[in-house]
């Protein structure tokens, strides 16, 4: 067992093993006296004047005088009674006290001499002391306070220590008697289960020694504490020790004991004397506290008795924290924990008060657990320091500490609070700054407002059109850049369209050229099958090779002085070509309707001839020549010139025949040169042209008239009448232009769907416009003309008769029958080359027609078959069905003639045209044709049938072209 620090050594060495005996030991020096001078002369105590120790701790060892083997002691005092050893098997342990008392050796007055009367002495000077009795049960702490009947305790030693017995001081004390305090206030008190009771009252009564109850709790009177103290508690008062001791032993008794394993009559509660000593203000406290002992120590098991316990530990647990907390220098020291520490609680604050711990212990072996634990309590509450003044002094230190920590949280502060004030001073900069800045704005708003107010319109309008021109500057340039970008747009637009036009010309040139070539193949062909059909057929050959050549001579760069005008007012020169017009409309007559190839060619022959001869002996045979063909020419055709002759030979016996053989209103001279014609005669006219269609011969009188004016050979009547001839000619052509422009858009349509642009259509209208001009129906028409003539009407008029009457006759005749349109179907290889307009009863059926078509394609003939064009399938009418198909099944291509388009497909696949399926007209636009004046010679020789489709202005430019009428 570790030896317990001697308490001798208190003042030398720092041998308390209490956590804050620090605190205590820096304070050593600085003790105080103490007030209280222990009675025990071998006290080590020191009085300091400063600091001393509140708690005088003094054990009390009892005795058993009642056993016979007392039984070896475990307590042995060192020599210096302050000091006690704790022996045991396996050691020892010295505990330090004040005092040490062993009751074997010391009684009860010996005891109270040596360690109380000096405390008492002191509450008779007025001081206060409070003795508790702290042990377990049954170590004699009753028999120590209370005594016995040999001895008397502490209660009364006190009493009568402070009452006195009557005894007067000798006279060494001054005379002066101890007893002048002449009476004491009792009040004697219980404390249990924490409730109070006063034990000196009850209910049942009071008064000393009258009717107090023998036990229970039934007439004891509870108190409640008020501050620290016990409320309305009773006291007795009295001068006599005797009796008051006696009081207290009686109400003692009073106590709740009961009888345990160690006691056989335990006190359960705590009992307190409080006695007052009211004239010097003395206090003394007498506590008599419950065994501090376990519960199973005590042997209590049943429920009330642990209950029991655990309540007489709590008190002696709270005075024990109180003790501690006292020692370690706590700023809170419990008191409220417990009833018994609340009523304690001046003892141990109060500088003037001092408290006497009489530690009870057995020195029996079997206590030994008991006896270390109360004296490790002893030893703890010994080492209590109270300061001069407060028992909290010794934290000086910590307030020093506090205060370096002060001063350093004050130093925080004062460098935080200048933190702020530099703070505060940049934000004052930045308010007077914020401030000024608002100040300038405020002067610019009032300048505003002065000048929107004040200073009226002026300035607004001067800062509204600096505004507007600002707002218009910048309009002007955004504008300006869109200009820019529009105009390099449009550049763009022209270069490109530009490109294109040029490339489409181009590509058009390329098509003319091969157009021309192509023509010039077809003359050569023609020129063989001429030729080769020459003794066949005689003159009509020599027509179609003239024909060629006037084709040909189209196409060729015409010469600057090379006149097709067909303006009236021409010279008689210039009336050649519109004769040859009207020669060509004669061509074109045939009483069935048909255009009969081989009339055409010998009438073409008339016109050779008319033309070869005339211009021979006008302008010579050169100038002739090069007014229908090229020069170039000219000198193949002087190797053709014997074949020619025949043919112009033939046809001026064919014309002689005819103006001899009939009755015709053309008188030609049989006995005179083929050059000289007589003038006709105008009585005769009529008869003569009647004849003369009655004759069923294809030559013209007009014919013959046109000859005879062309030579010039003729009188000013037949010359006026010529020219009306050719009005009326030209008046048909003209309207059949005109309706031919004016076609009905499916018809039309019909023809440009079927790329048919360049069938020559207009052709039509020109060869109807003969045909009803020598139809039988056309005489009254031909003789009012001749009447006009004769009449010697204007032209004008005459004109407008023609043009007039010119039309009627159709309608009528196409009653009975109907125009058949011929063409050839268009392939990319053909462009759909019209062959001729045919006339055909109504019943006729496509059998029928084929035979005519047959007729007119003569040489030319190719196996093909009808195309009915509208039909959804595109087949072509096979031979078979030919002669049950009816022409009227055709499909319509001209509403006002009843005309008919019969497409022929050629099934022999052989080219039938070489003209390309497109054309110049048809890729130009319209406008341009209209706007491209005058027609460049490139134009002029384009073929009859691009005229198509074009505008009037162009398409009678062109039709006015007499050698694109017909090929
Ligand atoms: N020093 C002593 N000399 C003679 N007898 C004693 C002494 N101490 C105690 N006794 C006797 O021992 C018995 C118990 O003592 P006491 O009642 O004083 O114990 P206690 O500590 O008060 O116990 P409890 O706490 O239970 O009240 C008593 O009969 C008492 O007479």
């Amino acid at each position: 067992m570790a030896p317990t620090p001697s308490s001798s050594k208190l003042n030398q060495t720092p041998s308390i093993k209490t956590p804050q005996s620090k605190y205590r030991l820096n304070f050593t020096s600085a003790r105080t006296p103490n007030p209280f001078p222990s009675p025990n002369p071998n006290s080590t105590v020191k009085e300091t004047p400063q600091a001393y120790h509140p708690i005088e701790v003094i054990g009390r060892i009892r005795d058993y005088p009642d056993r016979k083997e007392k039984p070896n002691s475990i307590l042995q005092a060192n020599p210096d009674s302050q000091t006690l050893r704790v022996r045991a098997d396996i050691g020892y342990r010295d505990f330090t006290l004040d005092g040490i008392s062993f009751s074997e050796e010391e009684d009860l007055d010996a005891f109270y001499k040596k360690f109380v009367e000096s405390r008492i002495n002191g509450v008779k000077l007025g001081n206060k002391c409070t003795i508790m009795m702290y042990g377990p049960t049954g170590s004699g702490k009753s028999h120590t306070m209370f005594g016995c009947s040999k001895q008397a305790g502490i209660v009364y030693r006190s009493l009568k220590d402070i009452l006195g017995e009557g005894e007067e001081e000798s006279e060494g004390n001054g005379g002066k008697k101890l007893g002048m305090v002449t009476f004491v206030q009792v009040t004697v008190l219980e404390i249990y289960n924490e409730e109070i009771y006063d034990l000196l009252s009850s209910s049942g009564g009071g008064g000393f020694g009258i009717g107090w109850p023998k036990g229970g709790n039934g007439s004891k009177v509870r108190l409640e504490v008020m501050g620290k103290k016990a409320k309305n508690a009773t006291f007795i008062s009295g001068t006599e020790a005797g009796k008051i001791s006696k009081e207290i032993q009686i109400v003692e008794k009073r106590r709740i004991v009961k009888s345990t394993l160690c006691n056989d009559r335990s006190s359960r509660s705590h009992c307190m004397i409080i006695l007052d000593v009211p004239t010097v203000g003395g206090r003394l406290m007498l506590v008599d506290m419950a065994g501090s002992e376990n519960i199973e120590q005590a042997g209590q098991n049943t429920f009330e008795a642990k209950m029991q316990t655990a309540k007489i530990n709590q008190g002696n647990v709270a005075l024990k924290r109180v003790v501690e907390s006292i020692a370690n220098g706590d700023s809170h020291v419990p008191f409220r924990d417990s009833k018994l520490t609340m009523l304690l609680q001046d003892s141990f604050e109060d500088d003037k008060s001092k408290i006497l711990m009489i530690l009870c212990a057995s020195p029996d072996p079997k206590e030994i657990h008991k006896t270390i634990c109360t004296l490790e309590y002893g030893a703890k509450a010994k080492c209590i320091i109270r300061g001069p003044h407060t028992p909290n002094k010794d934290k000086i230190g910590a307030d020093d500490s506090s205060a370096v920590l002060l001063g350093s949280k004050i130093a925080a502060m004062d460098q935080f609070i200048y933190k702020l004030k530099m703070e505060n001073k940049q934000r004052e900069k930045e308010r007077n700054e914020a401030h000024k800045l608002l100040k300038k704005k405020e002067e610019e708003v009032a300048a505003l407002r002065a000048l929107i107010e004040g200073k009226g319109s002026a300035a607004s309008e001067e800062e509204i059109n600096l505004k507007v021109n600002e707002c218009t500057g910048m309009m002007k340039l955004e504008l300006e850049k869109k200009l820019d970008e529009c105009q390099r747009m449009a550049e763009e637009f022209v270069e490109l369209e530009r490109r294109r036009m040029e490339e489409r010309i181009l590509q058009q040139q390329q098509e003319v050229e091969m157009l021309r070539k192509r023509l010039e193949e077809i003359e050569l062909e023609l020129c063989h099958s001429r030729d080769e059909k020459s003794q066949e057929n005689g003159s009509r050959d020599m027509d179609v090779s003239s024909f060629a050549r006037r084709l040909l001579g189209v196409y060729v760069d015409e010469e600057p002085d090379m006149v097709k005008s067909m303006d009236l007012d021409m010279g008689d020169q210039e009336t050649f070509v519109p004769n040859m017009k009207c020669i060509d409309a004669i061509k074109k007559s045939d009483h069935i309707g048909i255009q009969g190839l081989a009339n055409y060619q010998h009438l073409n022959n008339l016109n050779q001839v008319a033309d070869h001869d005339v211009l021979v002996e006008k302008y010579g045979s050169k100038l002739s020549l090069s007014t229908l063909y090229e020069e170039e020419e000219a000198e193949e055709e002087e190797d053709k010139e014997k074949v020619e002759d025949e043919e112009v030979e033939k046809g001026v016996i064919e014309v002689k025949r005819i103006v001899g053989g009939s009755t015709s209103g053309i008188n030609f001279d049989a006995g005179s040169s083929p050059q000289k014609f007589e003038a006709p005669n105008p009585s005769r006219g009529h008869l003569e042209q009647e004849s003369y269609l009655k004759d069923g011969s294809e030559e013209s009188c007009l014919s013959s008239v046109l000859l005879q004016n062309e030579f010039g050979n003729v009188d000013a009547a037949s010359s006026r009448r010529l020219r009306i001839q050719n009005i009326f000619t030209l008046c048909g052509n003209h309207r059949e232009l005109s309706q031919q422009i004016r076609m009905p858009t499916p018809a039309k349509k019909m023809f440009e769907d079927s790329d048919s642009h360049s069938t020559p259509f207009i052709g039509h209208g020109v060869e109807e416009c003969v045909m009803k001009s020598s139809d039988k129906e056309n005489l009254p028409l031909q003789k009012d003309v001749a009447a006009l003539l004769d009449s010697g009407k204007n032209l004008s008029d005459t004109m407008a008769l023609a043009s007039k009457e010119n039309y009627n006759p159709l309608k009528e005749h196409c009653d009975a029958q109907i125009d058949v349109h011929v063409k050839w179907e268009a392939s990319k290889r053909n462009n759909g080359k019209f062959i001729t307009t045919l006339k055909v009863v109504k019943d006729a059926t496509l059998s029928d027609l084929r035979k005519l078509i047959e007729i007119h394609l003569g040489a030319d003939n190719r196996e093909f078959s009808f195309l009915v064009l509208g039909d959804p399938t595109g087949e072509p009418v096979t031979r078979e069905k030919e002669s049950t198909v009816q022409a009227i099944k055709l499909p319509i291509c001209n509403n006002q003639s009843h005309g008919y388009l019969a497409c022929l497909r050629p099934l022999n696949h052989l080219p039938l045209s070489p003209l390309p399926a497109t054309s110049l007209e048809n890729k130009l636009p319209l406008s341009q044709l209209e706007n491209k004046l005058p027609l460049t010679a490139l134009e002029n020789k384009l073929p009859f049938t691009q005229c198509d489709g074009l505008s009037p202005k162009l398409a009678q430019r062109l039709s006015s072209t007499p050698f694109m009428r017909k090929y």
